[in-house]
This record gives structure tokens, C-alpha cells and sequence, in this order.
């Protein structure tokens, strides 16, 4: 009797979709270290999980939906609002003679970080802020990092600050982090600003960017929150925590899974929106999803491909070919969380300099 109550528990929890399109899909035994794959620094994680460089594509009549998912397009919706942003800096120019400043930070030569600075230089000329950086080596100190934090934070046309994460191991991120200015720190990751973006009946003066970025592509996207169930996977500070924060604000009900969650596909499954940052590709497969789930992919995770013009491509959370037969809605990685990131990170810079010049 016990044994026929146990299969039937791992039929109905474990396989939700056991009677239905996925039943031939295998989950993913995420925590199974199976080899490691060509990685671009030292850095980056040295475990690699099985399924991560592919999952095999789901046959036609495997498929739930009728229909594929809609790809929300966040580049073109980034650019629209780079270019409003570049309207406010017009204005304010042309009112007052002052442009927003953002300073960049950049420790090291992560191939990757180097990428996303430079979109963040670019998408800064696009909209008239002022962009600049420091630039140091992988072997710099503490003291060298703080230095250059220093200057920017006495600096009165700087108004955003941004270390680029991660830095090197032997630099103390939170120690770095908490000489910048409280003012500037556009990104968000000050524990004042986390505990007040926490704490109902407060307004921080910055929302981290990444999880900001989530809410604008569902609110873009015409997707409900409020009253929704939400699942987001990963609890960094600089993602999952802010983006669980952030979604409760909006009255989502929200559940966290993390790298100890038991059958995280089970509670995944059970979410009208997932947001996931856990960094690892593939770790989101078709069966984790309710069918017309809308699905938001943080994740970038480097892998070395030369037949790209970088040297590099970046793969998401989600089995993305699976997903898209599942889900309603679905962010692709590139061209989705990444560039609204870059905008949000815009628009707190443009904020934070109207705040400082009493702007309207
Ligand atoms: N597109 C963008 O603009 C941005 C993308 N990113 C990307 O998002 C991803 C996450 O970044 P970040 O939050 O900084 O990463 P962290 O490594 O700091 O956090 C990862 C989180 O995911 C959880 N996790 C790891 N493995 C699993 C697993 N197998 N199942 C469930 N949960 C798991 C961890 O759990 P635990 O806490 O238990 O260890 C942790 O909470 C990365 O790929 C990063 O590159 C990040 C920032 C911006
Ligand atoms: N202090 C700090 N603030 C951050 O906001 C921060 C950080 N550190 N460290 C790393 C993560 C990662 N991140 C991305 C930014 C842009 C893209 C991006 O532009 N992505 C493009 C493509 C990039 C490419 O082609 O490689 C896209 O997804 O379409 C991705 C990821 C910001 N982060
Ligand atoms: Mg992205």
C-alpha cells in the first residue's frame, strides 16, 4: 500500500505533465556534475551540469501549445526607452546646461563584463549621457579600486556609480561597494536601498536594475502580476532577492527556489510567471512549466564558441526550444533581459541626476 501511494506521489509531483506533452522529456538532474565545459576565465564556475550545452528539441505532437510562445522583443523595447530617455536629457540641457554623468568601474578582462560595459557606453551616447570609466588591472588592490570610487563620489557631474560585477576574488566586494555613494549607487545594491525597496511604506532611491528590467518587460508586455503566482529562481542580492522583493510589491504571490529547493520542477510548474537567475543553461525545461506560463531569463552564462564574432556565446536558464512550446510568453537570451538591464540602469542615472539638480 505504502508503495503504491510513493509511485503515485512521483507520477502526480514529480512529472506534472506525466498524462500530457512531456511525459517523454526527462527532467533535469541539475545538481549531477558531469564534466566541465570550456570556460572563458578563471572565474567562472568550474561545475558544469548535465544537459547544459543542449537539450534535445521536443518532436511535433510531444508539444502542449498549439501555438509557440510570444518572444518578448526586450531590445526594441530597451531602444524605445533609450530613446525617451535621451528626450529627457535634451530637455534638460537645454534647461538648466547639464547632462547626466554615468561612471563605469571595470576591474580585470572579463571577456564578458567587457561586452556589457560596452553596451552600456553605447546605449549611454545614444541617449546624450555623459559615460565615463576606470579601468583597472585584475592584480589591483582594494586601495586602488576605493580610490577610484572616491573621486567619482566627490565628482558633482558624476550621478551614477557602477562596479561591474564580479571582481576579482581576492577584492572585497561589500567592502568596495560601501565607499560608493550612497546617492549614486545606480545599481541599487546598497543594503539601505534593500532594505527600504524590503520594507512596505518605503521608497528606495534605487531599485536594482536587473530586477527593474523583469517587471518593465512583463508591465511592457501587457502581463498581470498582481494576484499571480510567481516563482523566481535564484536569491543573489543582486538579482533573485530584489526580483522577489520586487514582484511582491506588485502582488504577486511569490515562491522562492534555490540550489537546496526540492523539486524546484515541481514548484516551477506551478507558476503563472517564472523569473529565473540561477546561471545555469538548461536548468528550465518544458515539463518545469505550466502551460501559458510567461517566462523571464536572466540568466547570461558564457560559453566559448569561436564561430562568434566575440569568441563567446551566452546561454540562458531555459531549455528555450522546449519552453517556447509551453509557455505564452518568453524572454530569449540574447536580446532579452540583458538590453533592458542597460536601460533601466539609464533611467536610474537620469533620476539620480534630476535629484541632484532639483530637475523636474
Ligand atoms: N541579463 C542581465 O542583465 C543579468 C544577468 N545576470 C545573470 O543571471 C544569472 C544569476 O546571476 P547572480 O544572481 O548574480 O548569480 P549568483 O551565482 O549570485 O546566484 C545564483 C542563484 O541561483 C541559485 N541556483 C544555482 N544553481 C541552482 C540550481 N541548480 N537550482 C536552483 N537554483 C540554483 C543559487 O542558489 P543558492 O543561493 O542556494 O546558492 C543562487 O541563489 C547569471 O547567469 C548572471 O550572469 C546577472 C545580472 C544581470
Ligand atoms: N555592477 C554590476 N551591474 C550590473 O548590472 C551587472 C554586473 N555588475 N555584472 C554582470 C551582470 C550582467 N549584466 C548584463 C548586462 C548587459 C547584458 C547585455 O547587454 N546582454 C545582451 C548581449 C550581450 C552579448 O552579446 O554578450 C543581450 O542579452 O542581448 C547582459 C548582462 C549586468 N550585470
Ligand atoms: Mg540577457
Amino acid at each position: 500500500m505504502a508503495v503504491v501511494w510513493h509511485k503515485w506521489l512521483r507520477k502526480s509531483i514529480l512529472s506534472p505533465f506525466s498524462s500530457r506533452a512531456f511525459s517523454t522529456l526527462k527532467s533535469n538532474p541539475s545538481q549531477q556534475i558531469i564534466k566541465s565545459p570550456p570556460l572563458l576565465s578563471h572565474d567562472l564556475p568550474d561545475v558544469w551540469t548535465s544537459n547544459s550545452m543542449h537539450c534535445d528539441p521536443p518532436s511535433i505532437g510531444e508539444c502542449y501549445n498549439e501555438r509557440r510562445a510570444r518572444v518578448i522583443d526586450g531590445k526594441s523595447m530597451a531602444a524605445k526607452i533609450i530613446a525617451g530617455i535621451g528626450g529627457e536629457v535634451i530637455r534638460m540641457q537645454e534647461s538648466i546646461g547639464k547632462v547626466p554623468g554615468l561612471a563605469v568601474i571595470l576591474v580585470g578582462e572579463r571577456k564578458d563584463s567587457e561586452t556589457y560595459v560596452r553596451n552600456k557606453r553605447k546605449a549611454c551616447e545614444e541617449a546624450g549621457i555623459n559615460f565615463v570609466m576606470t579601468k583597472l588591472l585584475n592584480n589591483c588592490t582594494e586601495d586602488e579600486v576605493c580610490e577610484a570610487l572616491l573621486r567619482y563620489n566627490e565628482n558633482p557631474s558624476v550621478h551614477g556609480i557602477l562596479v561591474q560585477l564580479p571582481l576579482p576574488h581576492h577584492l572585497d566586494e561589500e567592502k568596495i561597494l560601501n565607499v560608493l555613494n550612497l546617492e549614486k549607487d545606480v545599481d541599487g545594491f546598497h543594503p539601505v536601498h534593500m532594505g527600504n525597496l524590503a520594507m512596505s511604506g518605503r521608497e528606495p532611491l534605487f531599485i536594482p536594475c536587473t530586477p527593474k528590467a523583469c517587471i518593465e518587460l512583463l508591465v511592457r508586455s501587457d502581463v498581470e502580476i498582481m494576484g499571480k503566482n510567481a516563482v523566481v529562481i535564484g536569491r543573489s542580492n543582486i538579482v533573485g532577492l530584489p526580483a522577489s522583493l520586487l514582484l511582491q510589491r506588485h502582488h504577486a504571490t511569490v515562491s522562492t527556489v534555490h540550489a537546496f529547493t526540492k523539486n524546484p520542477e515541481h514548484i516551477t510548474s506551478e507558476a503563472d510567471i517564472v523569473v529565473t537567475a540561477a546561471g545555469v543553461p538548461n536548468l528550465v525545461r518544458g515539463n518545469w512549466l505550466k502551460p501559458g506560463a510567461v517566462v523571464i531569463d536572466v540568466g547570461t552564462y558564457p560559453i566559448e564558441d569561436p564561430s562568434f564574432e566575440q569568441g563567446y556565446r551566452l546561454l540562458g536558464d531555459v531549455c528555450y526550444e522546449e519552453a517556447v512550446m509551453v509557455a505564452s510568453a518568453i524572454t530569449p537570451v540574447p536580446g532579452g533581459v540583458g538590453p533592458m538591464t542597460i536601460a533601466m540602469l539609464l533611467s536610474n542615472t537620469l533620476d539620480s541626476a534630476k535629484r541632484a539638480y532639483n530637475f523636474g
